[in-house]
C-alpha cells in the first residue's frame, strides 16, 4: 500500500528535497504521499508565535502547545484508526531512541507517519503526552549530535524508510546486502566495491572478484566486511554473527 507522510514544520521549504530523486520517484509512482504543513498556519497572533521561554528557566525557547495541537488535529482530521493501520507520531529529537535500519524497517511497515520536527530545545511535553493516548509515538535520534531543528532528521528518516518500500529500489535484492540489513550482514559494514574499468591509474581490481568463483567471492566480501567493521565499528563486532556467514558459505 501507499505510505502517507505528513510533516508539520516552521521550515516547509527545508522539506523540498522530498520532491526529488528516490523519494520524488516513489511519490510519482503513488507509493508515497508526502504532505508538508507550515506550523505557522495555526498561529493567530501578529507575529505567528510558535515558541516561548521555558518554565523553570534555562536557555533557548520551547515550542508552544496550541499551534501543535491545532496543526496535528487538522492533519489527523482525515480520520484514522488507532491501531496498526493508523498513524504514528515521529518526533525527531537528540534525546530519542537511536534510528537504526531495524527501526526504518518497522516504520516502513506502517501506513502513515506524522513527523513533528522541532527546534532543538523541543516541544512542550504535553503535546506528545496528548497524542500518545491515540497513537504510537516514536521519539527518534539520528545520531549523537545536535541540530538547530529536526527537519534534516525528517529527510534522513523518510529516505531510509522510502527506499524499503516494495519497488522503490530498482534492485529488490539490494536490501539483503545492505550494511545493517538483518541476516548474515546484520551488524556488519559493507566492504569495498568496484566496477569497470578494470584498471584505473594503475589501480586494479582484487583478483578474486574477477574469478567468477562465488564461494570465494562471498568469503572475501565477508572478510572485508569484518575488517571494515573492526576498524570503524568495534562496538558492532561482538554483536555480529560470523557463523551465519559460514552457513552462507556452505550454501555456495
Ligand atoms: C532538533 O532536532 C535535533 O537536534 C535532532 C533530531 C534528531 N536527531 C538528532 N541527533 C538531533
Amino acid at each position: 500500500g501507499t505510505l502517507r507522510v505528513d510533516v508539520v514544520t516552521i521550515f516547509p521549504e527545508y522539506l523540498e528535497p522530498l520532491n526529488v530523486s528516490l523519494v520524488g520517484k516513489a511519490r510519482a509512482r503513488g507509493q508515497l504521499n508526502v504532505h508538508v504543513h507550515d506550523l505557522r498556519e495555526w498561529t493567530y497572533d501578529r507575529h505567528n508565535t510558535v515558541d516561548d521561554t521555558p518554565y523553570g528557566g534555562g536557555p533557548g525557547m520551547v515550542m508552544k502547545t496550541e499551534p501543535w495541537g491545532d496543526a496535528l488535529d487538522s492533519v489527523l482530521a482525515d480520520g484514522y484508526e488507532t491501531d496498526a493501520h493508523g498513524p504514528a507520531l515521529i518526533v525527531p529529537t537528540p534525546s530519542g531512541r537511536p534510528f537504526t535500519q531495524e527501526l526504518a524497517v518497522e516504520l516502513s511497515e506502517r501506513p502513515w507517519l506524522v513527523f513533528t520536527p522541532a527546534r532543538y530545545e523541543g516541544i512542550d511535553r504535553r503535546v506528545i503526552d496528548e497524542y500518545a493516548t491515540r497513537m504510537p509515538v516514536y521519539e527518534v535520534s539520528i545520531g549523537d549530535y545536535v541540530l538547530a531543528g529536526g527537519e534534516a532528521a525528517v529527510l534522513v528518516i523518510t529516505e531510509a524508510v522510502a527506499r524499503l518500500l516494495p519497488g522503490v529500489l530498482g534492485n529488490a535484492e539490494s536490501h539483503r546486502d545492505d550494511s545493517f540489513a538483518p541476516g548474515a550482514m546484520a551488524n556488519l559494514l559493507e566492504g569495498p566495491v568496484y566496477t569497470k574499468p578494470p584498471a584505473w591509474r594503475d589501480r586494479e581490481i582484487p583478483e578474486v572478484l574477477l574469478s567468477g568463483h562465488h564461494g570465494r567471492i562471498a568469503r572475501w566480501r565477508r572478510d572485508e566486511a569484518l575488517k571494515r567493521t573492526t576498524a570503524n565499528r568495534p562496538d558492532l563486532i561482538e554483536r555480529c554473527d560470523p557463523s551465519a556467514f559460514d552457513k552462507k558459505d556452505r550454501e555456495m
